[in-house]
């Protein structure tokens, strides 16, 4: 694999000065993938959650080769419900996106399209809304006006934090530009994880699971894989590890695959989860459903790449394209499907 293109000394990228170290740990370290390997061990012992070798094998004897194509066309990344311009405005829209992606839940008939939408809404009516100067001075109104939400959103106040702290970010690092901080990434999926999650303490999605750290970065990596989306892999979303980031550890898919059998929760988890009761951010259950789901897509993916090996025309998606099909399901089913976990966060 080629590694990504390492920045000359002295290098002068626009947006800072030096290169960044980050870079160079990822092209020296493309193997260092924190969230794979700090997921696995948790699978491996998990008291909560099991992942079902037959629900995997189930699960992907329905995919045909006709499906595999569709996983993998651009088209399956939504569009529709975002700001995509093809340009930098792209960037900001989608990291201001992801900044707010998280706890929809408890506003009953608040979803993400909300979100997606509202915030197309405001770019369109003001080139200069996600502008990082105007980002630092966000404030809880302000967040529901770009939400177009009739009353308060759910932590509303840490939503207006978390965007005054990428635009303070991208103005000390990136002269404001989050499409600036994509190329200091050198097209290193990985590198851009590390990055967003090295500047905006917010997207530093990770936990203590008996004493050893998981990273789960769901906002970080979702970031990576909406640029990719958005510019359908040219361009800005041109990462030549894409097929290192996972799927992202949200409330959705989770329910997906326990639906497929996938993933069997313990019958005290499952009756907590049916009396909606809020299941601690940090906890072990919380920790376990987690990372068993990053794990069960990675699983999905080995099946696949078994299943197909040697079929012409067939290509192997990448986690997160899987995860765009399994979050797309959910959401088209959630009326049907049993309820989602409820963790009060801002990491998903
Ligand atoms: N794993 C995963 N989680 C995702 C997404 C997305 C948006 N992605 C779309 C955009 C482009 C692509 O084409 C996707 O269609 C949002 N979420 C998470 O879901 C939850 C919101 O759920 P609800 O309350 O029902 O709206 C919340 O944690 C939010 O962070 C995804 O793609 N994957």
């Amino acid at each position: 694999m080629q590694a990504a293109p390492r920045p000359l000394a002295g290098d002068k990228s626009p947006g800072h000065s030096a290169p960044l170290p980050w870079t160079l740990m990822n092209s020296l370290e493309p193997a260092l993938n924190i969230v794979k390997t700090s997921t696995k061990p948790v699978a491996e012992t998990a008291q909560h959650v099991f992942i079902e070798k037959e629900g995997i094998t189930a699960a992907v004897e329905k995919i045909t080769l006709e499906k595999l194509n569709e996983l993998v066309s651009p088209k399956a990344y939504n569009t529709e419900i975002h700001y995509v311009d093809d340009g930098p405005l792209t960037v900001q829209y989608l990291l201001v996106v992801d900044a707010l992606n998280f706890c929809f839940w408890p506003e009953e008939e608040l979803e993400y399209e909300q979100l997606s939408l509202g915030v197309k809404a405001a770019l369109e009516e003001d080139p200069t809304a996600l502008d990082a100067e105007n980002l630092m001075w966000m404030d809880g109104e302000g967040v529901r006006r770009l939400l177009r939400w009739p009353r308060d959103v759910p932590l509303q106040e840490e939503r207006a934090r978390l965007l005054r702290e990428v635009g303070a970010g991208l103005m000390s690092h990136f002269g404001g530009s989050a499409a600036a901080m994509v190329e200091a990434a050198g097209g290193s999926a990985l590198t851009l994880m590390q990055l967003v999650a090295q500047l905006f303490p917010g997207f530093r999605d990770h936990a203590i699971y008996k004493g050893q750290q998981v990273f789960l970065y769901k906002r970080a990596q979702i970031f990576v894989g909406d640029v990719y989306g958005a510019f359908r892999g040219q361009g800005l979303g041109m990462f030549w590890d894409i097929d290192q980031l996972t799927m992202f550890a949200d409330y959705r898919v989770p329910v997906v695959l326990r639906t497929m059998g996938v993933l069997r929760y313990s019958q005290q988890l499952e009756d907590k989860i049916q009396r909606r009761e809020q299941i601690p951010a940090g906890s072990e259950e919380e920790v376990e459903i987690r990372a068993c789901t990053v794990v069960a897509v990675e699983q999905l993916r080995e099946a696949i790449a078994a299943k197909f090996l040697g079929t012409a025309g067939a290509q192997l998606p990448h986690a997160i394209q899987l995860d765009w099909w399994l979050w797309e399901l959910g959401e088209r089913e959630r009326k049907n499907h049993p309820p989602h976990h409820r963790t009060l966060t801002v990491y998903y």
